[in-house]
This record gives structure tokens, sequence and C-alpha cells, in this order.
């Protein structure tokens, strides 16, 4: 077991194994057996990369990406996008004196004397005429309030009768929204590099706009290897479920990318080296062959295509093995996620969150304390991420942020852990302690 980690961590470093065994082929015979290619020779001058620690591959990750050119989309297809450039209000908010509740709008102390005319609705053209010394006009939640007006009283606290009002007296302004309350025309509402939730898309369409200036979506293309995957039905004959298929691209979209096409390419090295050279996506993620099986092609593939290798390796569990690499010309990043289930997770949030955070323009994604309800085991020299549950609204002894406690079935080939997971828990070498502070990286929503 010892002598299959040194080789995958020598193969991953960039050296060769002492000896390959091979791992794969006997174990589905319905399959053939794919040919064993042989690395292509380094080239002299190439350095292997050392393996980098959890925190420096997420800056690396990061800092390898700029944003992708900004265009401009109606605010009905950004959803998700990020803004390329403040989001500065186009006009006061509210654009006028507007009445907060229905009832009437009045002028000083009651009683009042009623006004004729229909009453004001919500988006009724015109200016509404001055309101007198003492008059009461009806007025709907929405309306410009007239001229004149010092309150306006509520329907339930005021009754009308022969032409009169009369009602508790109101403080003065009560009730009536005033022009630029909540901004002033040209105040910045959302910073640049904020990703558009709902929310922010009614405000913007409140403020004024009608399109926006945003980073497109980073596209993604997913290439799951491995032959023995099965797409449908049971396991058999020594051949399992993808289970990476259906969960990466679903991941990377929920972390911002537009996902193009996931492809199956079973252990194909030259469907492998075909996709990736042909791609024209922003992204390409991989899952399995990162190791060193005797089908594990990635490597050998990215090396054939001079891509650099910017990250080979992780001193992080799972996931040891994730990858990044650049191709050349474009500078295409292409993320290896290891095959084992969970480690696969351990990449998506190591390299592929901090890379579309990158080429979407945002900040760098970020993790958030929490109190360990329990004592967390850590690896010895490696960074340990465990999913945890930390119930939303969890206060904990640890002041506010909640009380993680880690899951079961958090093996790195299991997702029963992280399916039922809030969060990973970012547990450094040495473990966390009962009580003390640990880091948490949150999951995307669905
Ligand atoms: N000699 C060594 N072998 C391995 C080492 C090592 O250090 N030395 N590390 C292990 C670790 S840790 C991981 S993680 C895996 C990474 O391997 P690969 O990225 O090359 O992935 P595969 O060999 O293709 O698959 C590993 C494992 O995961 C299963 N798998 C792959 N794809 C999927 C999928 N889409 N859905 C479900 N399961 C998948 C595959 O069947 C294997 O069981 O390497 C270890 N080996
Ligand atoms: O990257 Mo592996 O998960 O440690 O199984």
């Amino acid at each position: 077991m010892t002598d299959e980690f040194d080789d995958a961590l020598a193969l991953a470093n960039g050296h060769r194994p002492h000896e390959r065994h091979p791992r794969r082929t006997q174990e589905h015979p319905t399959t053939p057996a794919a040919p064993v290619i042989p690395d292509p020779p380094r080239a002299p001058d190439e350095r292997p990369v050392p393996p980098h620690t959890w925190e420096s591959a997420r800056t690396v990750a990061y800092r390898s990406a700029v944003p992708l050119t900004p265009r401009r989309l109606p605010l009905d297809r950004a959803l998700g996008h990020t803004l390329a450039a403040p989001l500065t209000a186009l006009t006061d908010l509210p654009a006028f004196d507007t009445a907060a509740m229905d009832g009437w709008a009045v002028n000083g102390p009651g009683p009042w004397e009623l006004a004729g005319g229909p009453g004001l609705l919500a988006g009724a053209p015109g200016h509404p005429t001055r309101l007198g010394d003492g008059q009461a006009l009806r007025i709907a939640t929405g309306a410009r309030v007239p001229e004149g007006t010092t309150a306006v009283v509520r329907a339930e606290n005021a009754s009308a009768r022969g032409g009169r009002l009369s009602g508790r007296l109101p403080r003065l302004g009560a009730d009536i929204r005033p022009r630029a309350q909540e901004c002033r025309s040209g105040a910045e509402l959302l910073p640049s590099g904020t990703r558009l939730t709902p929310a922010a898309l009614g405000l913007a369409a409140a403020a004024g706009y009608d399109e926006l200036a945003v980073h497109p979506l980073p596209r993604a293309e997913v290439l799951v290897l491995g032959d023995e995957l099965l797409h449908h039905g049971l396991p058999h004959d020594g051949r399992i479920r993808d289970a990476l298929g259906p969960m990466t691209g679903p991941w990377l979209a929920a972390l911002g990318a537009e996902v193009l096409v996931t492809r199956r390419l079973g252990d194909d090295a030259d469907a492998l080296r075909e996709a990736v050279e042909t791609s024209r996506a922003d992204l390409i993620v991989t899952t399995g062959g990162t190791a060193a099986g005797p089908v594990d092609h990635l490597r050998s593939t990215l090396r054939a295509l001079h891509a650099t290798t910017l990250i080979s390796g992780v001193t992080v569990r799972p996931g040891h093995p994730m990858l990044l690499a650049e191709l050349p010309e474009h500078g295409t990043p292409v993320v290896g996620l290891p095959g084992n289930p969970l480690a696969a997770v351990a990449g998506l949030l190591t390299l592929a969150a901090p890379l579309l955070h990158a080429l979407s323009g945002r900040m760098p994604p970020v993790t958030r304390t929490a109190t360990a309800g329990e004592a967390f085991g850590g690896h010895r020299t490696d960074t340990h991420l465990v999913p945890v549950r930390c119930p939303a609204g969890d206060g904990g002894s640890g002041g506010g942020a909640g009380v993680a406690v880690p899951l079961n079935y958090a093996g790195p080939a299991m997702l029963r852990g992280i399916a039922a997971a809030s969060a990973l828990a970012v547990v450094p070498p040495g473990g966390v302690a009962h009580h003390d502070p640990v880091q948490l990286l949150e999951l995307p929503p669905a």
C-alpha cells in the first residue's frame, strides 16, 4: 500500500514510479483491455512541480486566470453572472415621495376635510394637485403623495364620515417613503465582482437598468475517464456506475460555469487527446486518470500536448493527485479531478472553484469559521477535508457561526457523507480540538 502511494506521489511529482502494476485491465473482462501507452519522454528542461499545500493550490488556481471579457446582457439573461462594473443607481429610490400604506394623505393635524376626487392610485399619470391645509385625500400604497402632505393616515386608524376624516394624529412624515430614502441617483448599490442573485436583478431593475455589463459564464467541458464506468443500471461484472458524470457538471454550474457538455471517453488516450485539443471551453475538467494506473493517460496526454503543469498534486486528503495545467496557445486551464468521488469533490472546491471565480471576475472563494462540535482527527502532514453538518442558525457556544459535526461515510470513494453535508471542514495537519474554531468551505447551493 505504501509503495502504491509512493508510486502515485512520485508520478504526481513528475517522476516515474519504480514499477507499474496494471490495476484496471483485468477488472472488467467484457471491455477490451486498453493498450498501455508509454509516457512521452520528458523534455530535459522540464522541472517536476512539487505538490502544493491546500492553501497555495487555491491561490495558484485563482491567480492563473483572468476575468473573461465583459458583455452586456438583458436582465432576464443575467442571473448568475458577475457584475463587470459597479451597479450604480440610475435614479433616486424611491424616485418620488410615496405612500407606504393604504389610507389618506393628510395635511396638518386632524380632523381633516376630505378633498374631492377619486383618490390617488399607484402609477396614476400626472402630478397630484396640492393638498391644502387641513385636507385629506384617499391614497393607495405606492402612489405619489401630493405636495403639502405631512403624513399618511392608515385606513384602519381613521374613519371618514360626512365629508370629514377623524383619526389618530400621525407623527410628521408617518408612512411616507421620502424620495431617495434608499439611494440617490449615482450611488453605488453593489460593487463590481458581485454574482447576480434574483434580488440583485430586482434591485438593478428598480434602479433603472434594462441590461447589465457582466462577465460571461465560463464555459466548461467535463471529460469523464474510465472504461469501468456504467451509465445506467446496476453495477455488474466488476463495473460500477459513473458517479462523477452526473455530479461534476451540475457542481460546476452551481459554482458559476456554463457547462457545454459532459463527455464519457472511457480510457481511450486518443479520444482524450482529441477532446482536449478540440475543446472550445474556457475550462476543461477531467475525472479519473490522475494517478499511476496503467490506463491513467491524463498526465501523459497533457505532456504530449505541451501543456504547462501549474499544480501536480496537493497535500490534501482526499484528493492529493489532483492537477492543474494550462494548454498552450490560449492558456485554457485543465483541472484533473481524481477518480475517487470524494477526492473529485475536493478537487472541485480546491481548484475549479477558485478558477471559476477568477474567470468570472469574482473575489476568491472564502472559508467561514465555525466551532468544532467534536474533535477532528487530522492527517499527519496534509490538510484533511471532512464533510460536516453545520445547520444554519445553530449559534453554538463559539459565537454564532455554527457548530460543525463530522459526518460518517466520508471515505475517498464515498459520496454518502458529502451528499448529506452542508459544508466541508478544512482540518489542518494535526487536527482540530473539540470546541476550537474550524474553517468551513460552503457547498454551492443546488
Ligand atoms: N499506486 C497508487 N494508487 C493510487 C493512489 C496512490 O497514491 N498510489 N492514490 C489513490 C487515490 S488517493 C486516488 S483519489 C485515486 C486517483 O486515481 P485516478 O484519478 O487515476 O482515478 P482512477 O484510477 O480512474 O479511479 C480511482 C477510483 O475511482 C473510481 N472512479 C473513477 N471515475 C469514477 C466515476 N466517474 N464514478 C465513480 N467512480 C469512479 C474508479 O473506479 C477507482 O475505483 O488513485 C488511487 N490510487
Ligand atoms: O485522492 Mo484519494 O482520495 O486520497 O482517494
